[in-house]
């Protein structure tokens, strides 16, 4: 593939465009990278860890094992259909996007590529003008076909995707589009038929894990196991909210543990959740509400927290299956009433009432 760096450039690189990666599996931790970018340095220093230990190549992008080895044979036919990532937040569809347009146009990659993404105005003229001329330009200057990345495409109105349509169809023979998005069901049905679609699913423990540990090594972190079990739990499948977090308690903190981790995070501690449920399962109605009520101040936790941690919790209570639901169905009917602007203290005495008779409801 040509490289042509004599080519204005109006997908200019993000001053993050050359991260120093301290890591690229298959070719050794910490050594500088072999493809001419800046070795480790005070730049990568001040880096937010999500970018500096953004994959470098297509093999350091864990889990998604077969849409990559789909995606690398596609790169190897020479036959690179337009793509569709969707999937939730952090899973690795802008990163394998990058690596992928790393492998094919080299470490020259932000030369080739034209990045738009939300923070970018995102109207019918971003459509028809800056995409239009990216195309257009190309092709006087390389051969062989460019890649235009539309990150967060579901946030694109339905105007603008419209005009995309015709212009995917006028340049399929130069450029490629990949369009990236968390929900599919945002993207018109007529693009949706202009790609192939790769789904991201949320990513399995076991690999998050396994990528957060050479993170802590690299950063020399000092990540107790009960911290590390908090922080998978809580990133729930998302690389970028582990490495968030992991790299806040970093800052905050000498020592990781699961403490660390929720005071960070502000997520409810599993211990005061505990508390609030048992002291609404088992105290007198009154005694209960000022115990909930002062944790709920000395802590700063919000109702809704508190419904989400509950609800975690119930999970692991043995309950009759009838108990089970009818608390679930009083969680799920306060959070709503919350988000809808309910009162919260007519809530937790709402709450309040509902578990005391799921209690009951148990006892007969
Ligand atoms: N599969 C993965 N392998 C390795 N690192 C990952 C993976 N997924 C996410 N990450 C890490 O999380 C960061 C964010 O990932 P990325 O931008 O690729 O997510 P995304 O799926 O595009 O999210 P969004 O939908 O919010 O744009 C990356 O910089 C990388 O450090």
């Amino acid at each position: 593939m040509d490289s042509d760096s004599d080519v204005p450039m109006d997908g200019a690189p993000s001053p993050i465009a050359a991260p120093a990666p301290l890591f690229s599996s298959g070719k050794g931790k910490g050594k500088a990278p072999a493809d001419g970018l800046d070795p480790p340095s005070a730049l990568s220093d001040n880096l937010p860890w999500v970018e500096k230990y953004r994959p470098v190549s297509l093999d350091d992008v864990v889990a998604h094992k077969d849409i990559i080895s789909t995606i690398e044979k596609f790169i190897d036919l020479n036959r690179l259909p337009h793509l569709l990532f969707y999937g939730p937040p952090g899973t690795g569809k802008t990163s394998t996007i990058l690596a992928m347009a790393r492998r094919i146009y080299g470490p020259e990659y932000r030369k080739q590529i034209l990045e738009l993404n939300a923070s970018d105005d995102r109207g019918i003229d971003v459509v028809r003008e800056q995409i239009k001329n990216f195309a257009e330009m190309r092709t006087l200057y390389s051969k062989g076909f460019k890649l235009i990345i539309l990150d967060e495409a579901d946030m694109m109105t339905q105007a603008a995707q419209s005009a995309l349509r015709r212009v995917i169809e006028q340049y399929t023979r130069n450029v490629r589009f990949c369009i990236i998005c968390n929900y599919v069901n945002k993207i018109i049905p007529a693009i949706q038929s202009r790609c192939t679609r790769f789904r991201f699913s949320p990513l399995p423990q076991k690999e998050v894990e396994k990528r957060v540990m050479q993170v802590v090594e690299a950063e020399h972190c000092n990540l107790t196991e009960d911290g590390k079990q908090a922080l998978l739990k809580l990133s729930k499948g998302d690389m970028r909210r582990a490495l968030n977090i992991l790299q806040a308690c970093h800052a905050a903190y000498e020592r990781i543990d699961e403490t660390a981790i929720y005071n960070c995070t502000g997520n409810p501690h599993p211990s005061d959740i505990e508390a609030i449920v048992s002291s609404m399962m088992n105290d007198e109605f009154s005694t209960s509400y000022q115990k909930v009520s002062r944790m709920k101040t000395e802590k700063g936790l919000a109702l809704q927290d508190l419904i989400a941690g509950a609800y975690e919790y119930l999970d692991s209570l043995e309950l009759p299956p009838q108990t089970r639901v009818y608390l679930l169905d009083h969680l799920a009917t306060t959070e709503h009433r919350l988000s809808t602007g309910g009162n919260e203290k007519v809530q937790l005495t709402a709450l309040l009432g509902a578990i005391k008779n799921g209690v009951e409801l148990a006892a007969h």
